[in-house]
């Protein structure tokens, strides 16, 4: 994880004092067939070849892979292949993905290795070894599985102390300095990627209809969004516990959120440091900052866990502690699903099952794509938290011998039975790049509250219907599925499926020899971007310069970009100046932005200490 450098603490703005507000751009140029009849008659009415694409997989027989449509041998198949984890009311059927006797018998010896991989991974090998780092996080369910003492240590301790302090929190034992409700009523979780998808998951999925805390997230730094926040909470800013997450504590957009929400402590006249917490590793910048600003409480991110693995560490376990989710039965979840997930024999592995299909599929080149559809809204997050998940850790150039291999597979998906009367008409018909991931949730209601809106017909029995008539419609047109049914949506089951899919993507990673644990991608964008506000900086020295002679020069862009000696950034220059012309900077700017020629631009005040800075 990359970091920026400098104190997590405002830096010099780049705003300045205005003369004029005077902005003279002239306006921005930017400025169906039959329907079948039942379901029965989907299942007989396409064709009964399936033809691949076009892929390099070897493992695939032959250009055309069959589809079993005979509805007696795909019922045999189902059973065949269902596998149930009793104990945590979980099935998975991958019935409806063709893979043939053929591919899995060829496939046999890859699954081992790849069991083997995580084995060593489990055991504390430095599975990610561009840096050089352990891959901790099924520890986390299971301490007593880590290498160490130490680190068993570590995780038990905090654990304890997130409950504690959930406790503490909920029952008012800490309260807010200046709240009139005498106790923390709402949390704001500031953090990205990592640092708040799976949060955000959890918090639609499990907190209850009215929490012991809510939650709101800010997850970016659009100011406008910031500002929405803030002002939704209004006055219960002064009860709000804000929890700033980062595990390398410098990621800017976190640091911006977190400066943002000072300042709005600040205005209100609040001490934010009653009120912040930190979930960081240990001396990155942010955890210096909350040290010796003497924040509420600081929690630790351990270095062997990775920002999308992290659910089960105090990244996810203190926010959802706090918003009363059973935080031990998340982990209880996770910790049977790790055990089931390690079995050696595929049709008894559901990760295993899971990333087998994945590579059939997907040719192992992810040539097609992964939709997830949970029939649950309260699952909506999920596929959100996958894409992550899945795409960051299998998003790779690279394989781990260094050869190109550009692999990866993408992930999207909202919710059913919604997205049906959005882009499932494409799926059933349109391009075939996709296999569908249906995640099925028996339970209704809480029970006692179901009521028949219909004779016979409950409004839930239509959600079963449309997913099941979905699903049978899309193998009828060829198009593959897996599905993922567990009872209800509970701590448990969601902890089960977080450690599901995680050990799908390591186990996955091993089949395509990519190293899931690193994102050397992310950080060109990163780079990219503080080299894109280096350059503004250097344009207002310029235009400082320019500004501060009498009488004024009002420059070209050509002339800004041969004065900051980048004229092969002058697009870029163009856009800076066209941002900050359309937030009232301190900048004029004349002529037409549709005729970037035209433009000649100048500040509306010369700052002469700058000039000598
Ligand atoms: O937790 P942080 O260090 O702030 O990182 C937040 C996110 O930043 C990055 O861009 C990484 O690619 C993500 O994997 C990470 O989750």
């Amino acid at each position: 994880m990359a970091s920026i450098s400098g104190a997590f603490s405002p830096s010099s703005t780049l705003l300045r004092p205005r003369r004029h507000q005077s902005v003279v751009f002239s306006a921005f140029p930017f400025r169906r067939l039959r329907p079948p009849q039942s379901i029965a008659d989907l299942s007989r009415s396409s064709s009964p070849s399936y033809p691949s694409s076009s892929t390099n997989n070897s493992l695939k027989p032959g250009s055309v892979c069959p589809v079993e449509k005979d509805p007696k041998k795909l019922w045999d198949r189902y059973v065949d292949w269902l596998y149930q984890h009793k104990e945590l009311g979980l099935f998975l059927d991958v019935s409806r993905i063709g893979f043939t006797d053929e591919f899995l018998e060829k496939m046999e010896p890859k699954m081992q290795k790849a069991f083997q991989a995580m084995k060593e991974l489990e055991k504390g090998a430095i599975a990610n070894p561009d840096e050089k780092r352990m891959v901790g996080h099924y520890w986390l369910r299971s301490p007593h599985l880590s290498p160490n003492t130490y680190l068993k240590d570590q995780i038990e301790k905090t654990l304890d102390r997130i409950c504690e302090f959930a406790e503490a929190i909920i029952s008012a034992k800490i309260k807010p300095p200046s709240s009139p409700a005498g106790r923390f009523t709402q949390i704001l979780s500031v953090g990205i990627g990592g640092s708040s998808l799976g949060p955000q998951f959890v918090a639609e999925a499990l907190a209850p209809d009215n929490p012991p805390l809510k939650i709101r997230f800010i997850d970016n730094t659009d100011p406008a969004g910031i500002d929405h926040q803030i002002a939704q909470l209004g006055p219960e800013l002064a009860s709000t516990l804000v929890i700033v997450i980062s595990k390398s504590g410098g990621t800017p957009e976190t640091r911006n959120g977190l400066l943002e929400v000072q300042k709005a402590f600040r205005e209100a006249g609040l001490n934010f440091s009653k009120q912040g917490v930190a979930i960081t590793q240990e001396n990155s910048l942010l955890d210096n900052t909350a040290r010796i600003e003497g924040w509420l409480a600081r929690f630790p991110m351990f270095d062997w866990v990775g920002g999308r693995t992290s659910e089960m560490s105090a990244v996810g376990l203190l926010p959802a502690a706090l918003q009363g989710i059973d935080i031990r039965e998340m982990l209880v979840g996770a910790a049977l699903m790790d055990e089931a997930t390690r079995s050696t024999v595929v049709r008894e592995n559901p990760a295993a099952l899971l990333s087998m299909c994945w590579y059939w599929a997907s040719d192992g080149v992810g040539s097609k794509d992964m939709v997830v559809l949970p029939y649950k809204d309260s699952l909506l997050l999920f596929s959100r938290y996958l894409q992550q998940l899945v795409m960051e850790s299998l998003g790779k150039e690279f394989d781990l011998d260094g050869n190109r291999v550009n692999q990866g597979l993408t992930v999207y998906g909202n919710k059913g039975s919604t997205d049906q009367h959005a882009y499932i008409q494409q799926l059933r018909e349109g391009v075939h790049n996709f296999f569908v991931t249906f995640i099925e949730v028996l339970r209704d209601r809480p029970p006692g509250h179901d009521w028949e809106l219909e004779p016979g017909v409950t409004c839930g029995d239509y959600l079963f219907g449309m997913l099941h008539g979905t699903r049978s419609a899309l193998y009828a047109n060829d198009r593959e599925s897996i599905t993922v049914t567990v009872q209800e949506v509970t701590p448990r089951s969601v902890g089960a499926m977080v450690a599901l899919y995680e050990r799908a993507v390591g186990i996955y990673a091993a089949l395509i020899n990519i190293n899931a644990y690193h994102q050397p991608g992310v950080e060109a964008g990163k780079k990219a971007a503080g080299e894109v506000l280096a350059l503004q900086k250097r344009v207002l020295a310029v235009l400082n310069e320019a500004s501060c002679k009498e009488p004024v020069e009002p420059l070209t862009l050509d002339e800004i970009a041969d004065r900051c000696h980048a004229p092969e950034e002058i697009e870029m220059i163009y856009k800076i100046i066209q941002h900050m012309a359309a937030n009232d900077r301190a900048l004029i700017a004349e002529g037409s932005c549709g005729s970037p020629r035209s433009v000649k631009v100048f500040l509306g005040e010369c700052n002469v200490d700058e000039m000598y800075a």
